[in-house]
């Protein structure tokens, strides 16, 4: 039998799994590894890290299933976007990777919009500069550790690091390229008018790929580390969304997916290019070869939920350990007693700054309407549906561009409670359907191993792949009273954006 791997380089751990020719899922397996944050708004990791936890990962799932190295006939790899991975001319690596929900670069992007203009960066990119984006990164170093910046001969992306350990060679797909900022996305190539004026330089940049295209070739050392064999394709892979959308089969018009991960993603699939003309919306390549895509991203979104249950579950902690069950359902249990709106609470999930619609590092988090009858499972179930809301944004931002959609497909761990998917579908109105591939970006990136290798186009692949197997319709009494509160929910960042600023300058001054 002939396997497919699949690797989803995430921000808290690294999932392997193992796909067979029909696209059933025959192991998976993980391994988490840590996150640094050196100062407040600050996110690093160590690429030397990824590439470690990847070997044992690959390594831990051959054993666990009994597949040999030689049954894989190609790999595909999917990642968390935007990080940046600088290396030297030796290949070593320079310092620790600032990752996507790192803020530390607000300076950086007012100086590019000010550099090319807002307008011409949006013709040039189909993008604004945005703090978690890789270009404003690469200036940072260049104006915070020059002799960093002086050392660099190669910027990457954490996926293509690891892709680099694997094969020895160097290459980006375009979907993830997207979201480095210096990618002509109409055209799915480097943009050397914006990196001559932001003075990167080009030749730190990889060869291009599309995310089925064989990049490389697994090299004798990395076969003897994971247990793989010498020679295995390794195909180009995608970003996490791009690979997370084919792994829930958004591969066609009118078909768009959420994605409640750390981060929460609306996105939807487009046959040609389409620019949000305000750049509101990221306009990135997709991993289906020839095909773009829009998405709105919100940083904290089951970030938020981690950190609600980190804080404040106590009891449902020692519950679930005790138990042996997974805390996020007793936590979901305890939402579904308090009714529809919290009793007039909303929760403001701007806990690590915002990006869509609210592009504002400096942007945070809150309760607005605590009154004394408010317990737990009030504020536990406002932290949800304030989710859902910041979701709800970019889901019109996407209706406005006048994109007809049918169906939502949700992925990520909140896909996994029902109660969850049920406030969506009443919350933004559509059908919320799961299917039988609960892996998300890392089936994708299997899926897009097997395009490459097996030489069938992706789309045919999914449709083959991947089936609906539960749906959930908007209830129309919910659907409308939850109208109520999303419009008073929009009134709350307009309102207190100026107080949530200088509080944010409070706090790093009294820092300094
Ligand atoms: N059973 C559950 N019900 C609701 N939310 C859940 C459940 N399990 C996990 N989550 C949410 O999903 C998040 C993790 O999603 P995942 O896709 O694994 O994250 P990552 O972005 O790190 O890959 C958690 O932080 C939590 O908010
Ligand atoms: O920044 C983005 C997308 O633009 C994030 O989606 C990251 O790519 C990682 O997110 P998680 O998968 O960890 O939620």
């Amino acid at each position: 039998m002939a396997y497919f791997l699949g690797i989803d380089l995430g921000t808290s751990a690294v999932k392997c799994i193992l796909v067979d020719s029909q696209g059933g899922v025959k192991a998976s397996h993980s391994v988490e590894y840590p996150l640094l944050q050196p100062q407040p708004g600050w996110a690093e990791q160590h690429p030397e890290d990824w590439w470690k936890g990847t070997a044992d990962c690959i390594r831990a799932l051959l054993a666990k299933s009994s597949v040999k190295g030689e049954e894989i006939a190609g790999i595909g790899l999917s990642g968390q976007m935007h990080g940046s991975v600088f290396l030297d001319q030796a290949l070593n690596v320079v310092r620790p990777a600032l990752l996507w929900c790192d803020q530390r670069t607000a300076a950086e992007c007012e100086w590019i919009e000010r550099t090319i203009g807002k307008e011409e960066l949006g013709r040039l990119t189909g993008n604004k500069a945005l703090t978690g984006f890789t270009a404003p990164k690469a200036i940072w170093l260049r104006n915070h550790e020059p002799h960093h910046y002086e050392r660099t001969a190669h910027l990457m992306l954490p996926k293509d690091y690891v892709r680099l350990q694997l094969t020895g060679a160097f290459g980006m797909d375009v979907a993830d390229a997207s979201g480095t900022l210096l990618l002509d996305v109409e055209n799915r190539r480097w943009s050397p008018e914006v990196a001559r004026q932001l003075g990167i330089p080009l030749g730190w940049l990889p060869p291009l790929f599309e995310s089925n295209d064989v990049a490389g070739h697994l090299q004798p050392a990395a076969a003897e580390l994971t247990g793989l064999a010498a020679g295995t394709p390794v195909v180009a892979g995608g970003g996490d969304q791009a690979c997370g959308a084919v792994g829930v089969g958004v591969v066609r018009q009118g078909i768009a997916s959420v994605a409640l991960g750390t981060s929460g993603v609306v996105f939807v699939h487009d046959d040609t290019y389409q620019m949000d003309p305000e750049c509101r919306l990221h306009s990135f390549c997709h991993g289906v070869p020839g095909k773009w895509h829009r998405m709105g991203v919100m940083l904290a979104a089951g970030g938020s939920f981690q950190w609600w249950k980190n804080h404040f579950a106590f009891e449902e902690l020692q519950q679930a350990e005790a138990e042996g069950r997974d805390v996020y359902e007793y936590l979901t249990a305890l939402a579904a007693t308090a009714p529809l709106g919290s009793e007039g609470l909303l929760f403001m999930p701007y806990l690590t700054g915002e990006r869509t619609p609210h592009p504002d590092p400096k942007a945070r988090g809150g309760f607005i309407g605590l009154n004394m009858r408010h317990s737990k499972a009030h504020l536990t179930r406002a932290v949800l549906e304030g989710i859902t809301f910041g979701l709800r944004d970019s889901m019109e931002l996407i209706k406005a561009s006048g994109i007809r959609i049918t169906e939502l497909r949700v992925n990520g761990g909140g896909a996994r409670s029902l109660f969850w998917r049920q406030m969506i579908a009443d919350i933004f109105g559509y059908p919320v359907v799961t299917v039988n591939s609960t892996d998300g970006p890392a089936y994708g990136a299997a899926v897009m191993a097997a395009s490459g290798v097996l030489q069938q186009d992706i789309a045919s692949l999914c449709e083959q792949w991947i089936q609906v197997v539960d749906r959930v319709e908007p209830n129309p009494e919910q659907q409308r009273r939850y109208e109520q509160y999303y419009a008073l929910f929009r009134t709350l960042y307009p309102t207190l954006q100026s107080t949530l600023h200088q509080l944010t300058d409070l706090v790093s001054a009294t820092a300094e």
